[in-house]
């Protein structure tokens, strides 16, 4: 669905923040994108969504190329930025005026999803709270039923029961014909929610692989010291010492993402070549 070919992209042509990148996204998957401040999350998003558009190569999505915006390209894509600026409407005035442009907008899930989030149909959008309006956006994009969907930290405004709802509300939208793409620094509010994991790092995607391969390869453990063979990366804590090594006895383990994020950081080629 989504086809990244050689693309490189900088604001400006002296500086790219993307060099030949090449990634394929499918449907029927929850992407979780982490990257260190400043590595590009956002801006990637922004070239998917066809708001900035590449310097060289292709970006294409549902075989489109994403700069050129046409019609049947955008009512397949929902984009919900880090921040927004909110009309004085209301959330069913908001869906009156907006919806005509997604073709399986569904208005009775629009209203369920409020509700479960709590948040009123009749204020205006601009006097809800940073919380609530973040809540309307993600309400609405779920309800487009486009193909594809990406959020730009969409739970940084959230409080903690609203984030375990939004976990329980993305989980249970995915289908097999829509692709999610979440980016986030706060890797705890993916947990239980993607499958698949995106490291965006120096220009270029260093992971790509599904939770499921990473378990497999890899095992995470917790223990006094670190005693183990094999071990790739190891941070130590007050209780004693996180590890990650090589799988080698097909064990089963909770991929921790925060620490294959760090370990990536710091020990990339091992943790890269383990993941093969
Ligand atoms: N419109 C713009 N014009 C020029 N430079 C920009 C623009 N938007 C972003 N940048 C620069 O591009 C780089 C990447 O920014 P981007 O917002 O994509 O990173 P990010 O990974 O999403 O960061 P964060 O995690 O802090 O949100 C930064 O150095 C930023 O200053």
């Amino acid at each position: 669905m989504i086809k990244l070919a050689n693309l490189s992209f900088g604001y400006s042509k002296k500086s790219l923040l993307f060099r030949n990148l090449y990634l394929d996204l499918e449907v029927g998957h929850i992407y979780g994108l982490l990257g260190k401040n400043g590595a590009g999350k956002s801006t990637l998003l922004k070239n998917l969504a066809g708001l900035v558009f590449p310097n060289a190569g292709t970006c294409k999505v549902n075989g489109f190329l994403a700069s050129d915006r046409k019609p049947a390209f955008l009512q397949e894509l929902f984009f919900i930025p880090e921040e927004m600026h909110m009309p004085s409407v209301t959330a069913t005035q908001f869906l009156n005026n907006t919806a005509a442009f997604y073709p399986k907008f569904d208005a009775i899930q629009f209203h369920k999803i409020l509700a479960e989030f709590d948040v009123p149909s009749n204020s205006l959008l601009n006097k809800l709270s940073f919380g609530q309006q973040k809540k309307v956006m993600i309400a609405f994009g779920l309800s487009t039923n486009t193909s594809l969907l990406i959020m730009d930290e969409p739970t940084n405004g959230l409080d903690i029961p609203s984030k375990i709802q939004f976990r329980k509300i993305i989980a249970s939208a995915l289908t097999d014909e829509r692709c999610i793409i979440i980016s986030t620094h706060q890797v705890r509010d993916l947990d239980s929610l993607i499958d698949t994991l995106l490291v965006l790092h120096e220009q270029k995607i260093i992971l790509n692989k599904s939770l499921d391969e990473i378990g497999e390869r890899l095992l995470f453990s917790a223990a006094a010291q670190a005693n183990t063979s094999n071990i790739l990366y190891a941070e130590e804590n007050s209780m004693g010492v996180n590890t990650i090594s090589i799988n080698a006895q097909q064990r089963y383990s909770k991929v921790d993402m925060e620490l294959l994020f760090n370990g990536l950081l710091s020990n990339q080629a091992a943790l890269t070549q383990s993941l093969k």
